[in-house]
């Protein structure tokens, strides 16, 4: 039977993209894309990329306040100008996109501007009616932000459109206590505005090491943002230019925006994909086998459609692999225990990577290292703030299986000790290393004695400080 192209991908994100590439570019297959808004998708356009430069511009105050404590008196940041900035990420953005658009061209892969849905295995059907046949189809459809289901949430923003807006708010409602949350918290706290985050549990970032929760919590406070925590927001109503929230305690409160980070989920309404026989999840993601092959054979799916971890270089990671498997002849699949993973607070990043602690002391016995002190930099300035440091190691002289660093940069240092901890190093491997000095990172060879030890017989024995 022939086919238009070898493959045809759906989604031109992280992973549609780079499996887009490698297939054509790199093991010569006929491939056809179709992308119905923007080329690179929520990374490049409406996640990872201009999130980080607004984090970039939301230090500028920060910035001052220290190089005031370093002598430059009166330093300041001045005011913000949120339309010249919008300016440059619109251009920055649309020059991203030119380049991942020319980069599939350039590896001979058709590009269709358009929405996609299936029609049967092998055939896809674009929104001008046209068909095209392909032995192979990729799913990577992504993600769309999910509002919490109460009455009036039609009022409140998603982080798509944070990007988009014409002016800053004077005060904003945060809601939700995971990645997004925090980010845009801290980023609009950074910009000016009067920022207030109700989140249902106590400390925010569920999932990651409790220790580096509290801290994270208690930095967004100390930076000014106004902390509902537990809150749960159950109605919006338009109040004048406002809006009024009010919240299951019975209080209400008074926001020019609110904001849901209340989660994603993937984007497979409409798409065909029920009708034609692939098994979709309870959260509509595609059910994938390791090799990203969906329950029908010709049809496989990468990348935050399949709910697995929604992460950039993790759905890029998936692309190359299954193009580099179906295509290449060389089969590859993605290890998706050991993933690091930044979350941009300010000043203080939160970076892991492994088990948490919590999860340590459930498995077994470990070793725990941690370091907690005020930074050179920050403290000669005239902050308090603490930086954490900490490895889980098992115990016995074992692997390092965790690492988790709350502090400036906490994600480029976590990316460097990815490396070592997917080689299988003990503490006394990270320890052989000399450090560089001084720097903050040194810490992380130089933790001698454990802090305490967990799980196992000897449970939560404190053994004292490193
Ligand atoms: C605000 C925010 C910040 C983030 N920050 C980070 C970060 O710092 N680091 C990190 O690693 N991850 C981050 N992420 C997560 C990251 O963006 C995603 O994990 C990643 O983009 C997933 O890639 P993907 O290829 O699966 O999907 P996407 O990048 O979402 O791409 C899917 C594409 O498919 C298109 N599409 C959908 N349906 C159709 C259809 N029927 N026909 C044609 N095209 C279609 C969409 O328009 C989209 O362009 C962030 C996410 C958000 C929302
Ligand atoms: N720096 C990064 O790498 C980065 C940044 C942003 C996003 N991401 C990725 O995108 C994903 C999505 O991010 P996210 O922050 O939207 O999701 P998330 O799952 O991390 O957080 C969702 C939050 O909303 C809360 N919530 C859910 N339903 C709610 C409701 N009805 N009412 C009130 N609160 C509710 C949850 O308790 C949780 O705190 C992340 O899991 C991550 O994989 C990564």
């Amino acid at each position: 039977m022939s086919f238009d192209y070898d493959l045809f991908v759906i989604g031109g994100g992280s992973g549609g993209v780079r499996a887009a590439r490698i297939a054509a570019g790199e093991h010569g297959a006929r491939v056809g894309i179709a992308e119905e808004s923007r080329m690179g998708g929520t990374c490049v356009i409406r996640g990872c990329v201009p999130k980080k430069l607004m984090v970039f511009a939301s230090e500028a105050p920060a910035f001052a306040a220290e190089a005031r404590g370093y002598g430059w008196s009166g330093a300041t940041a001045g005011a913000f100008d949120w339309t010249a900035f919008r300016r440059k990420l619109d251009t920055e953005l649309t020059r991203l996109e030119g380049a991942y658009t020319g980069g599939l061209v350039a590896a001979n892969v058709d590009v269709h501007k358009s929405r996609a849905r299936l029609v049967d295995a092998h055939t896809v059907e674009l929104a001008d009616g046209s068909r095209l046949s392909a032995k192979h189809i990729l799913i990577a459809v992504g993600g769309r932000p999910v509002r919490p289901g109460i009455p009036g949430d039609e009022l409140g923003l998603v982080s798509d459109d944070v990007f988009l807006l014409d002016r800053l708010p004077r005060s904003i409602l945060v809601v939700g206590g995971g990645f997004i949350a925090c980010e845009f918290a801290g980023i609009l706290q950074g910009m000016g505005c009067q920022v207030t985050l109700a989140y249902r549990g106590d400390a925010v970032l569920r999932g990651f090491d409790e220790e580096m929760r509290r801290h994270a919590t208690e930095q967004l406070r100390v930076n000014g943002v106004e902390l509902r925590l537990p809150a749960t927001p159950q109605q919006l109503e338009r109040e004048g230019d406002a809006i009024r929230v009010s919240f299951a305690d019975g209080s209400s409160a008074v926001y020019e925006q609110v904001l849901f980070a209340t989660g994603r989920a993937p984007h497979t309404k409409g798409l065909g994909l029920d009708e034609i026989g692939v098994r979709l999840g309870s959260r509509g993601q595609v059910l994938v086998d390791e090799w990203s092959q969906s329950s029908v054979p010709s049809i496989f799916a990468v990348g935050d459609v399949t709910d697995r971890v929604n992460l950039t270089p993790v759905a890029i990671r998936e692309g190359h692999c299954f193009a580099d498997t179906v295509f290449g002849a060389k089969p590859r699949k993605v290890d998706h225990a050991l993933v690091g993973a930044a979350v941009y607070l300010r000043p203080h990043e939160v970076a892991s990577i492994g088990l948490t602690e919590e999860a340590a002391a459930a498995s077994g016995p470990h070793d725990v290292y941690v370091a907690s002190f005020r930074p050179m930099r920050s403290l000669f300035a005239g902050s308090d703030a603490r930086m954490v440091m900490k490895l889980i190691v098992q115990s016995g002289g074992g692997k390092v299986v965790g690492c988790h660093i709350f502090g400036p940069e906490a994600g480029e240092m976590i990316q460097l000790v990815a490396i070592p901890m997917g080689m299988g190093a003990t503490k006394a491997q990270f320890d052989a290393a000399v450090a560089v000095h001084p720097t903050l990172a040194e810490e992380l060879v130089t933790m001698r004695r454990p802090t305490r030890h967990i799980g196992g017989k000897i449970a939560e024995n404190p053994v004292g400080s490193a």
